[in-house]
């Protein structure tokens, strides 16, 4: 099979919201595709169509070839919602067995555990764990049913560096073994170190589906600040804004900007040079294909 999953031209509408605008995205075996993009912006809807939870308002989504809706391709999926919660009184291993019990074929469970740095905690009951050993937890428990495809909707936020890093190994040792993963995240350091393609999402629309390094330098755009009363046309402007008597130009070209801007004479005051946010940069996007529309 060339597609695990698949997205068709999908459109989600809750009410008046349109949290997917005609989505088409394939996910192939053996990748770690991360979704990247700011609050709102449709991950967690698309994961929720491709598990099971929720239904296309129009378009097709597949899983292996079949329904999201059907038990039988559910099973070779696994998942880790943003927010999980789990029985504070059960011992981490008891979990294990209760989650691993709903598949067929099952992981082992101490490798399991130390697959994620857990294996010293199989006794101890989830309400005495700390708050990252706990997310560790719901990200290890998504791998329990031997997966062929896992679904990680931000898999590593609230963590600290050494709880992050120790995730980011268990993800990448299943992905070593062959396994294909789909995550969403904030932080592109996250994608960066776990993913070889990337996503962008905005607006509920897919900007951009590329590799991290295309899209990292598509995001590494900058903001140019200054006081000037008129600007001449400038190069490589994505994004021009006015805010308490400064002008702040969006571009991916800051040098070959304040050179142009330079050369042309114009008189300007307080310049200053920053990387954006990457919701600015989302922002940059958005507006740069609504450009193109
Ligand atoms: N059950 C729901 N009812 C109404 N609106 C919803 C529902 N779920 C999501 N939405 C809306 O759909 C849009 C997309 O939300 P979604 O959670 O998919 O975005 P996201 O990219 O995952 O965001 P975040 O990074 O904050 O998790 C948002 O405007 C959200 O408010």
């Amino acid at each position: 099979m060339t597609v695990l999953a698949r997205a068709n031209e999908v459109t989600r509408r809750y009410g008046d919201v349109l949290a997917l605008d005609r989505v088409s995205l394939d996910i192939r075996p053996g990748e770690v595709v991360g979704l990247l993009g700011p609050n709102g912006a449709g991950k967690s809807t698309l994961i929720n169509l491709f598990v099971g939870l929720r239904r296309p308002t129009s378009g097709t989504v597949e899983l292996f070839g079949g329904s999201p809706q059907d038990p039988v391709m559910r099973r070779g999926i696994g998942v880790t919602p943003q927010e999980t919660g789990l029985p504070e009184s059960l011992r981490v291993g008891e979990i294990v067995d209760f989650v691993s019990a709903h598949f067929p074929d099952r992981a082992d469970k101490g490798e399991l555990l130390a697959r994620f740095g857990l294996d010293d905690l199989i006794r101890r009951q989830v309400g005495g764990l700390s708050g990252g050993q706990k997310r560790r937890l719901a990200v290890a428990l998504a791998f329990a049913g031997n997966p062929r495809l896992v679904f990680l909707d931000e898999p590593t936020t609230g963590l600290d560096v050494e709880a992050r890093r120790s995730l980011w190994e268990g993800i990448r040792s299943f992905h070593e073994e062959g396994g294909t993963v789909l995550l969403t995240s904030h932080y592109l350091e996250e994608v960066e170190a776990l993913a070889e393609r990337v996503v962008v999402f905005g607006h509920g629309r897919v900007l951009a589906d590329d590799t991290v390094r295309a899209v990292r330098d598509i995001v590494g755009v900058r903001r140019v600040s200054l006081v000037a009363d008129g600007l001449p046309e400038l190069p490589g402007v994505l994004a021009t804004e006015r805010a308490d008597g400064r002008v702040s130009l969006v571009t991916t070209d800051p040098d070959r900007l304040v050179v142009e801007l330079v050369r042309s004479g114009t008189p300007f005051s307080g310049l200053e040079i920053r990387p954006v946010s990457l919701e600015e940069a989302f922002i940059a996007l958005t507006s740069k294909e609504s450009a193109h529309v």
